[in-house]
């Protein structure tokens, strides 16, 4: 499903953010990456979308080399891989079913497909009755499960959470963690970089650690200890 072997990364101004990892993630894992500030997660983690081409190595996301992608083949790649930020990123003008129905327009799906599987993704992240909302008029955990709805509406395989719940309160960014769960139950792979310590250790989950830009752990973890 996802696979690096052997991928650096080397920014422009010479930071070495990602030196020499491997790692294998399968279809339907739920996977956290953590990691002190500056470890590389997100170096990582965007990688994987094609945010950021890795200066050496393959990245292969369902077969396909993402290394070797073309530019126009890119927005194809997005259809398969949903993407949710700490910050949300919803379009302030927009309505919560404009905002959804939006990810949708832009791979060209039907009108009566569209409202369908809006209503329907929003009905997941239990959002139905605010679909004639603005972005403004909703709490941060709101403004977050339509982000989620956004990024799943298209079916992806994957799902991708960087720090998304690093705007949040405790308390919301269990109901964030719950949806995430929920929608890897139904077969989609969740990748998400966290600083979150409390959600790490209450969760049983593979626990990928990385330090300077390698793996320095993998292991499953969580609320029923460890495990290698
Ligand atoms: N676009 C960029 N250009 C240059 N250097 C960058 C860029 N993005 C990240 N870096 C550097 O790469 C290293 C890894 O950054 P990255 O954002 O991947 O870490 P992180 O583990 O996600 O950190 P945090 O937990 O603080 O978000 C850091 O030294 C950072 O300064």
């Amino acid at each position: 499903m996802i696979e690096m072997k052997d991928v650096w990364k080397t920014y422009p101004n010479g930071v070495m953010a990602v030196n020499g990892l491997t790692v294998y993630i399968q279809k339907g894992e739920f996977v956290y990456v953590v990691g002190p500030s500056g470890a590389g997660k997100s170096t990582f983690i965007k990688m994987m979308y094609r945010e950021e081409r890795p200066t050496r190595g393959d990245i292969l996301i369902n077969s396909q080399n993402l290394r070797l992608m073309k530019e126009r083949h890119v927005p194809y790649l997005r259809r398969d891989i949903g993407v949710v930020f700490q910050d949300f990123k919803l379009l302030p003008s927009m309505t919560v079913f404009e905002n959804v129905a939006f990810a949708m327009e832009v791979i060209e799906a039907g009108r009566d497909d569209i409202r369908k599987r809006v209503m329907n993704v929003l009905d997941i992240v239990r959002l139905k009755n605010k679909a004639r909302f603005m972005p403004h008029e909703l709490s941060g955990g709101e403004q977050q499960r339509v982000a989620i709805a956004r990024a799943i509406v298209n079916s992806p395989a994957v799902l991708i959470a960087d720090e998304p719940t690093g705007n949040l309160d405790p308390d919301t960014s269990w109901e964030i963690m719950h949806i995430l769960e929920e929608i890897n139950e139904r077969g989609t792979t969740v990748v998400m970089a966290t600083h979150n310590r409390s959600i790490v250790n209450n969760m049983r989950k593979r626990v990928i650690a990385i330090e300077g830009g390698r793996i320095s752990r993998d292991e499953v973890r969580g609320a029923y200890g460890y495990e290698s």
